[in-house]
């Protein structure tokens, strides 16, 4: 059984579910999964979760909550819903928020009924000036939106925030599905004036033939500030291969059609959100700081016997903002929410060091379990210069990952390391194409993150845009059991979920290495925080 040390407590914003540290558990035991209806009202952030109160697995899916005034001191809350009704018996799934004009709000969420059929549910606070929406009420109307003809009962959920058209006054939600025909993941747009009737709008939004069933999609426009064209990103989450993928492209509300920007990069085949353990994740719209926050379920890699025994499994990733990169217009940019910045205590500035090729550099810290890590890193120019020869075909999962040398990587840093046996890498590789351009790949290597025997341990990355004259730079946020990297600025981003049983309390330690074959590294920049702990726990009448 792989054992995890202590409480993830700072990338933790949800994971109330026991594993001790400063969390009060609900229960003993108990399994987090995709955020649900996050949405910010009247002062509060809310983040809503797929919870099974009475194990540590997938099962008995209830609404749970939790509110927070700055996105990283979290509050739980009794169940928001649970499986009460013949419609949602079998589960009260995934679902979105939708604020209107006057500010009162709404959630649309699947029930799995007593059949196990999939239908759309609407739900509104008991008490609108109830600034913690602690109760709903299941509107009667409900269920009110079934599987058209042509989709299976089981292949219909997770309904969209809404958003207004004004061409015709209605609100427009999307729903996810799969048509067998061509496996593939289909896209459905529902228009509605009361969210009581609705009416499928003719066509898809999106279909992309291999995808297979997309879950959780989101739909939201990016970018379109200081005259720069307005772009949308349609998101799946792919039961196929469970991972979050995206797409950038337009969309035309009158032909009901997204079409991204490159085929090459549509949806399901192209771009992620993160290439580690990321999915089923949800942005919504924060009116308080006018930006757009991203949020997603980090899950286990280690066995369901391993998480049973510990009582607990999941938990949330830290808060991401998340916009449209306007340097590149290829990618969205996502980065830890400022707020997380506010937990820094102690920071070391360590940066203006060079690094030989083949060689490791312990940073000296006083504890490195929970850290933020701001990094940037230049290759010696002479040695770039110097390699001639074509590197085609590095890939961060089958190349071997950090152990695996070339001319110009991989480079970067190891956390969670013991010096001995347990590391986790999160670097860069950099490889001349055959027509002599340089590809960087930027990759987190788990393989060697822990002894454990019953753990998944891959080497998740791909490649990631560097802009001429840009140094190599990594955030990589460290929390006991979590690991989430981003790399050059938040073009690309990775979250790894750890188990170390020796790098560990004050075994754990952090490292910088370049084990490239020729050419040093000269790393800018390097200011490590030591990073306070966010203390969750139940709500207590004085949080309010
Ligand atoms: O909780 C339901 C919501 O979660 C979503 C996306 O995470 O669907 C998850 C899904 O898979 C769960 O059940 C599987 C067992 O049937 C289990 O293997 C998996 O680990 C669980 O996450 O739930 C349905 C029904 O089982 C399945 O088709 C999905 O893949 C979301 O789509 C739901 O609203």
């Amino acid at each position: 059984m792989a054992l995890i040390e202590e409480l993830t407590s700072l990338s933790c914003v949800c994971c109330w579910g026991g594993g001790g540290g400063s969390v009060t558990p609900a229960t003993t035991t108990d399994m987090h999964a995709d955020p649900n209806g996050p949405v910010y009202y009247r002062g509060w952030y809310h983040l809503f979760y797929q919870y099974n109160p009475e194990g540590a697995v997938w099962g008995n899916i209830a609404w749970g909550h939790a509110v927070s005034r700055d996105l990283i001191h979290w509050r739980h809350l009794p169940l928001a819903m649970v499986p009460d009704q013949w419609y949602d018996i079998n589960g009260v799934w995934t679902g979105s928020a939708t604020v209107f004009p006057d500010g009162s709000l709404n959630m649309l969420y699947t029930g799995s009924t007593n059949a196990s059929v999939q239908v759309q549910c609407l739900a509104v606070p008991e008490d609108p000036n109830d600034s913690l929406l602690r109760n709903w009420t299941k509107h009667e109307a409900n269920p009110v939106l079934l599987p058209p003809p042509g989709i299976g009962d089981k292949d219909f959920r997770d309904p969209t925030t809404a958003w207004f058209d004004e061409s015709d006054g209605t609100w427009r939600t999307v729903i996810g599905s799969k048509d067998n025909n061509g496996h593939a993941g289909i896209a459905m747009v529902y228009k509605t004036k009361d969210f009581v009737n609705y009416e499928l709008i003719p066509g898809l939004l999106h279909r992309v033939d291999g995808t297979g069933m997309w879950e959780c999609i989101d739909f939201y426009p990016v970018g379109g500030k200081n005259g720069g064209e307005e772009l949308y990103v349609i998101k799946e989450s792919s039961d196929d291969d469970r991972h979050d993928w995206y797409a950038l492209g337009r969309y035309d509300a009158k032909a009901n059609t997204f079409t991204p920007v490159d085929t090459e990069n549509d949806l399901g085949i192209g771009l992620r959100y993160d290439w580690g353990k990321f999915y089923a994740s949800k942005t919504f719209y924060d009116p308080a700081k006018e930006r757009r926050i991203l949020w997603s379920w980090i899950g286990e890699t280690d066995s369901e016997r391993a998480d049973v025994a510990k009582g607990w499994a999941s938990l949330m990733s830290i808060p991401r903002t998340v916009e449209l990169d306007e340097k590149t217009r290829t990618n969205l940019i996502q980065w830890p929410v400022e707020e997380i910045e506010t937990l820094r205590m102690n920071s070391t500035n360590l940066g203006g060091v060079t690094i030989d090729h083949g060689s490791v550099f312990q940073l000296p810290l006083r504890r490195a379990t929970q850290l933020d890590i701001e990094a940037s890193f230049r290759l010696d120019a002479s040695a770039v210069a110097a390699v001639n020869e074509a590197d085609v075909g590095y890939n961060c999962s089958t190349s071997g990952g950090s152990a695996n040398r070339g001319a110009l990587g991989p480079f970067g840093l190891l956390v969670l390391a013991d010096g001995k046996e347990e590391q986790t890498a999160v670097y860069f590789y950099v490889s001349r194409g055959l027509d002599g351009t340089l590809q960087t790949h930027f990759c987190q290597d788990e393989s060697r993150s822990t002894l454990a025997q019953d753990v998944v341990k891959r080497v998740v990355g791909y490649t990631v845009p560097v802009l001429d004259g840009e140094a190599f730079s990594l955030r990589v946020l460290v929390d006991h059991s979590i690991v989430e990297s981003f790399a050059m600025g938040g073009r690309s981003t990775a979250t790894s979920r750890v188990y170390p049983t020796e790098a560990i309390y004050a075994a754990a330690g952090a490292y910088l290495f370049n084990n490239a074959t020729s050419g040093t590294v000269t790393v800018e920049k390097l200011i490590v925080h030591e990073m306070d702990s966010s203390y969750n726990q139940i709500f207590m009448s004085e949080d309010l």
